[in-house]
């Protein structure tokens, strides 16, 4: 069947792109005009399956492109985006044939099911394994390779925790049900898995900004993934083909770290160049941007700020082309209260936050999280392994995971190395929670310490509040008086929400 072909149109090429990403998981081509006459001209060529134009009904000609192709292509479908809402032009609109009027900007969720409403294609599957795509993005390995290696099933098909419910599927499986694209890398792959509502906001909220250079803060207890995230949010970016960089900070001397990240020009000996030059064109994820010490707290202001640094020994400052991406197990918030970390620094990396929630706040996940491991083990150890025991199942879900996905991996490859029958017994997973007691709910909580986690209310809110503002501001391009307009509030409170959530940055050296 030949692929459905979509006409994206808005005067803004940031929202064409946002757009973009947004349907290009699923089956379909997609291209882009930024005004009505451009679109005409795609139009005459024929071939064109749907339209999706975003217009501001304020615009007196705001539907002239609906008009003229529903009278030259009646049978041509048109969804339209208002940039605010307006009852009495969405009436106007569906009177002169829109098949369906939404605001913008909108969840991609919705998005795609309008699109495949609107074409009548509940079967309008994502795309499939770029191995036989030629749209989608084939991202480039690990630079340093120091994430963990990893083998993946011979058959997605076959492994039971993909392929339904929420997946990312990174790295050629099944096709992916959230917005993120399938890149397919020979070689190397990594499957990101979950349905918990907190992980899927946390990778739609990375969705979204996925095409832009913003620096991202990625925040969790160890092991929940932070790494996967950021690998997974390089791939989906346009740097997808450039290297992927890994730092960790932790347990290493201030020198050792700076040497690594900003690399060494000394007088004498060759020069040895740093992370931030071997991300070049690509990403650099620094884990652990807590334990910076204060200079190199600096030294990374100063390379988000101004894209330069000075490798140790050199005072002429190299331009940097790497998106940085950070990752925290610690509250920085709390670390900057208490002096421990650079405010300004803070503002500036925590524009776009993706909180990762731990492995036991995420339900059904660690059944599926439990299966994935257990079929790829199974496969990569050659073991007859198919599942789990009832009594194996629960103790899982009843664990607490100090040490969350890393721990459950670690457990379960174990178990099916060690088990001995068809099916992972409680016994063969090794944990500490095997002996007396094991079944008991959790350990103990304690009750200041929970108290002292859970976050008032106001400022939980905020966190939502903050993720719109932002959604809009991409979508537009960073232009306030559009922005303020779609958000439908006035231009002075917008500035002052812009800058209560250290979205003002003057001069950002990310911003495209
Ligand atoms: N949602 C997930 N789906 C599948 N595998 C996952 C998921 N989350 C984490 N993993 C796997 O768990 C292991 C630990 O993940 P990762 O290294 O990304 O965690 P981290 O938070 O960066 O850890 P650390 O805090 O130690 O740096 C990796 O092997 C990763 O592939």
């Amino acid at each position: 069947m030949k692929e459905t072909r979509i006409l994206i149109v808005h005067p803004d090429s940031s929202a064409c792109m946002l757009m973009t990403s947004m349907l290009q998981t699923l089956c379909v081509q997609l291209e882009e005009a930024n005004n009505d006459r451009a679109a005409v001209r795609r139009l005459e060529r024929g071939e064109v399956d749907l339209i999706i134009a975003g217009v501001d009904p304020d615009d007196p000609d705001a539907l002239e492109l609906l008009h003229y192709v529903k009278r030259k292509f009646p049978a041509l479908p048109v969804v339209l985006l208002f940039s605010v809402g307006d009852a009495e032009r969405t009436r106007e609109a569906r009177q002169r044939g829109a098949d369906a009027v939404l605001r913008f900007p909108l969840p991609a969720t919705q998005l795609r099911a309008a699109v495949a409403q609107v074409l009548g294609r509940s079967d309008l599957a994502p795309r499939p394994s770029p191995a036989s795509s030629t749209a989608v993005p084939l991202g480039h390995g690990s630079v340093n390779g120091s994430g963990p290696s990893q083998s993946y099933p011979r058959s997605r098909a076959e492994d039971p925790s993909v392929g339904h419910g929420w997946t990312v599927v990174d790295g050629g499986g099944p096709p992916a049900r959230s917005g993120w694209p399938v890149p397919q890398r020979s070689g190397e792959g990594a499957v990101l898995i979950g349905e918990d509502e907190s992980l899927r906001q946390a990778i739609e909220l990375a969705e979204s900004i996925a095409q832009t250079r913003a620096p991202v803060l990625i925040q969790g207890e160890p092991g929940t993934g932070k790494s996967l995230v950021a690998r997974t949010l390089h791939r989906q970016s346009p740097r997808g083909l450039g290297p992927f960089v890994e730092v960790r900070c932790l347990g290493e001397s201030a020198a050792e770290i700076e040497r690594t990240i900003f690399g060494e020009r000394l007088m004498v000996g060759p020069a040895v160049p740093g992370e931030v030059e071997r991300a070049r064109g690509g990403t650099i994820y620094i884990d652990d941007v807590a334990a910076l010490a204060p200079e190199l707290q600096s030294k990374l202001l100063r390379l988000l700020r101004d894209g330069e640094y000075e490798p140790i020994g050199s005072v002429r400052p190299e331009r940097a082309d790497v998106r940085l991406v950070l990752g925290t197990r610690e509250e920085l918030l709390e670390l900057v209260d208490r002096g421990g970390f650079r405010q300004d620094l803070y503002f500036r990396i925590s524009v776009v936050t993706l909180k990762i929630p731990p492995l036991r706040h995420r339900g059904a996940d660690i059944d599926r999280l439990a299966e994935h491991f257990r079929f790829r083990a199974a496969q990569r150890f050659d073991r007859p392994v198919s599942g789990f025991s009832p009594e194996a199942l629960l103790l899982l879900r009843r664990y607490h995971w100090p040490g969350n996905v890393q721990e459950l991996e670690a457990a379960v490859e174990r178990a099916v190395l060690v088990c001995r029958g068809r099916q992972v017994e409680p016994a063969d997973l090794g944990l500490a929670a095997t002996g007396p007691g094991a079944m008991s709910p959790r350990p103990a909580v304690d009750r200041s310490r929970a108290a002292g986690q859970i976050r008032p209310l106001k400022e939980a809110l905020e966190e939502p509040e903050k993720r719109i503002i932002l959604e809009a501001l991409e979508a537009l391009g960073w232009n306030r008086q559009e922005t303020a307009r779609v958000l439908d509030i006035n231009r002075t409170t917008l500035y002052k929400k812009m800058k209560k959530y250290g979205l003002l940055l003057e001069e950002p050296a990310w911003a495209n």
